[in-house]
């Protein structure tokens, strides 16, 4: 494929830098990995848990990480459960919650009311390339404690490892496991406990299209941005917008026409383009500065009539597009509209911060502040 592309962003110096996770904004790992016993951070939660190699540590480490797939092989094995405080460098403010795969609910020392109180969204992981009648016993233990303590939560489930199944496998595998989970929760009277279900692998972008929807279970504006997106695409001649969370490459909206992988992945590669040419070429000869930043934009045109455009909105977030060569002729339109979007999009939060502020110190997880405390963008970001 030719790709002709312009990124304006990049600055006239030709520093080679290694900084990028850094300078890009990575948050540093928390270097102390803090057991249950700790004191609760007051952060919103997303929890990993499944049985032990399920994949949990490999799918927080490629999504948040930039760790590349086959790098993970040489995962050790988690032995306390591993916070992962991600909202220094991405629109998402929460805490990943890395478990150990044998956490004992037994074990009085793990105080899972504590857990589950502050927590948006379980995921469960199990590994599709193993037997999985163990893993949906603990599924279901895992879940229904933690519905009892708060049903709130969103309960999702990854079908995990499904790089190594044939398609009519992993249709057959996900079928199973729905209906196993489904019959154990109706067994014990837990039908309005629902369950979601995703195929995914760290070797495609399917684990990134699944946090993505996990992700937007928790952003309450979803229904405001999404509406923003379809009105900048409808007056644009754009055929898809993506809103990105950069770090991650987590889209936390999208315009209501459906999403096809294919879009998805080449909107992801632009980013990864985008930003490794900007660490290399777009650093000051002392390698300050960073790799995205308000100047941050590009336009890669590619021979099949379709260009990708990319510009930043927020610190952490940058739209993506993909429009038709022809539509590209009437660039003046789009760049005024995107001007247009961009602004809604920060006064968006704008009230997000400020709704927020009277519940700014209410406990997580408390019902009222749900809505705010789940979401990242409430913060000095914008
Ligand atoms: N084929 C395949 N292997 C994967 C995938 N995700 C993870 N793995 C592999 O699964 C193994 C276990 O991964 P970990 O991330 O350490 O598993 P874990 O659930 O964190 O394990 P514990 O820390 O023991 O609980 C590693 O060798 C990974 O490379 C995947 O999507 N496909």
């Amino acid at each position: 494929m030719s790709i002709q592309y312009e990124v304006e962003q990049l600055a006239d110096s030709y520093g080679v830098s290694d900084s990028f996770p850094k300078d890009f904004g990575y948050g540093e790992e928390e270097p102390d990995i803090e057991d249950s016993s700790s004191p609760s951070d007051s952060k919103p939660r997303i929890l990993l848990m499944g049985l032990r190699r399920s994949g949990k540590s490999s799918i927080q480490k490629v999504v948040f990480h930039k760790m590349s797939p086959n790098e993970t092989l040489f995962l050790e094995s988690t032995n306390k459960i591993y916070k992962d405080d991600i909202s220094s460098s991405s629109f998402v403010n929460f805490q990943i919650w890395d478990f150990p795969g044998q956490v004992d609910f037994l074990d009085p020392t793990f105080d899972y009311e504590m857990i589950f109180r502050g927590t948006g969204a379980l995921i469960f992981v199990i590994d599709a390339q193993d037997d999985y009648m163990e893993a949906l016993g603990r599924l279901h233990l895992t879940v229904s404690r933690a519905y009892r303590v708060n049903p709130e939560i969103n309960f999702e489930v990854f079908i995990h490892k499904v790089d190594g199944l044939s398609d009519d496998h992993k249709i057959e595998t996900q079928r199973d496991i729905h209906q196993r989970a489904n019959d154990d929760l109706a067994d014990a009277s837990l039908e309005k406990l629902h369950l979601s279900f995703y195929l995914t692998s760290i070797y495609d972008h399917s684990i990134f299209e699944a946090f993505s929807k996990v992700v937007q279970k928790l952003i309450p504006q979803l229904p405001t941005l999404e509406n923003l997106l379809n009105i900048f695409i409808s007056n644009s001649g754009i055929e898809k917008a993506f809103l990105f969370d950069v770090v991650s490459k987590i889209y936390i909206a999208t315009d209501s026409s459906p999403v096809d992988m294919q879009s998805y992945e080449l909107c992801c590669d632009m980013i990864d383009v985008v930003i490794d040419v900007s660490c290399i070429y777009g650093l000051r000869e002392d390698g300050s500065g960073s790799a995205y930043d308000k100047e941050s934009m590009a336009i890669i045109k590619l021979n099949n009539t379709t260009v990708l455009y990319l510009k930043e909105v927020t610190k952490f977030l940058a739209l993506v597009c993909i429009l038709r060569e022809e539509s590209f002729e009437r660039k003046g339109l789009i760049d005024y509209n995107f001007h247009c979007f961009r602004k809604a999009i920060h006064e968006v939060f704008e009230v997000g911060v400020s709704a927020q502020r009277p519940l700014g110190s209410q406990a997580v997880g408390s019902p009222c502040n749900k809505a705010v405390a789940l979401n990242g963008t409430p913060r000095n970001t914008l």
